[in-house]
């Protein structure tokens, strides 16, 4: 799926300057042709604007949508036309209103999917917010998603482990604007699904909205039940309180943290390798050896990236790779 043009091309610039074999060199192609695992992915923000305008097209050709403006015009086209408060009610102002039925809910999702896979994620773990929308409860929603991760995860493309595309597995969020009723709806989702494919729960959202301790009963509850928990925290200098640090430890999540949404931010995880290599100049191997780092935190196991990764190796030393770029 095109990125937004401009963004990539902003935040690379020094790539284009490299010009080189696949795997000669730490470069564009590389940290592609990278086995990944991606940790942090908001499926509603890691939508394309390229996708969000074929949603926008088969709604206006419906009649529908007719206020909404061609994303291609409006979606941020680089990361500086977007900062922390202009950026969530892009979601409810925007995204949402074109995802709001099975049909678009599902065409998202294999498209974000498939856009990861092409950057050379092997492993995603996908969180969402189970939303209700006019033609949707949340259980509809997870449902939605949770087909389309089922197809990706059973579709082999081939016999070995090398050969299948891409692993999903789906983290679902408790956003900061509940009520601690709907956490608990959440809560109850993740249970349902536990064990196929849902591995976990988040806490997300406007970091300025909700008082974070009304959702300790169901965020607890999750986490005896065998839920792994990430959340975002401290993203505004005004919610990183003492009370709210205290709160988030006393659940003792096992990640913290957040990276930029793909869709908005427009940096693929690739770029995101290939910007670390150059700001802290790191060669091959030692990019390796972050892929692997974070293949060991995935909250469920993740063969098929492990065998590439291994494969990927072995290609880099038949190669002679030096670990300098
Ligand atoms: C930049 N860092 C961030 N911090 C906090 N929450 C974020 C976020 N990026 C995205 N979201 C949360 O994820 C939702 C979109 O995906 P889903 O509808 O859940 O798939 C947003 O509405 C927001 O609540």
């Amino acid at each position: 799926m095109p990125r937004t043009p401009g963004a990539d091309e902003q935040r690379t610039k020094a790539s284009s300057q490299i010009t080189s074999t696949p795997l000669s060199v730490v470069d564009k192609a590389f940290v592609k042709a990278l086995p990944k695992a991606e940790l942090h992915a908001h499926l509603s923000g890691s939508i394309s604007a390229q996708t969000l305008h074929e949603l926008w097209e088969r709604r206006v050709t419906k009649g529908e949508c007719l206020k909404l403006q061609d994303p291609l015009d409006v979606m941020p086209s680089s990361r500086e036309d977007v900062n922390i408060v202009s950026f969530f009610p892009i979601f409810d102002g925007y995204i949402y209103q074109l995802l709001n039925d099975v049909e678009s809910i599902q065409y998202a999702t294999e498209s974000v999917i498939a856009d990861f896979a092409r950057d050379g994620v092997a492993y995603l773990e996908l969180r969402t917010t189970p939303r209700e929308s006019l033609s949707t409860s949340r259980a509809a929603y997870v449902e939605a998603v949770h087909q389309v991760v089922g197809r990706h995860n059973l579709f082999t493309g081939g016999e070995s482990d090398q050969d299948r595309g891409i692993e999903v597995r789906l983290i679902l969020s408790i956003d900061r604007s509940m009520a601690p009723e709907q956490a608990e709806e959440v809560v109850d989702l993740a249970l349902k699904h536990k064990g196929d494919y849902v591995v976990g729960v988040d806490l997300c959202g406007n970091p300025i909205k909700g008082d974070v301790t009304s959702f300790t009963p169901a965020i607890l509850r999750a986490k005896a039940q065998g839920l792994h928990l990430t959340v975002h925290f401290a993203e505004v200098p005004g919610t990183a309180t003492e009370l709210e640090l205290s709160t988030i430890l006393s659940w003792q999540p096992d990640r913290l943290g957040h990276t930029d949404d793909v869709g908005i931010f427009g940096s693929p995880l690739s770029n995101e390798y290939l910007l670390a290599a150059m700001n802290f100049d790191l060669g091959a191997q030692d990019l390796v050896g972050l892929s692997r780092s974070a293949a060991s935190i995935t909250f469920a196991d993740c063969r098929v990236l492990k065998t590439k990764l291994d494969r990927f190796e072995d290609t880099l030393r038949l190669a002679d790779v030096p670990d300098q770029h």
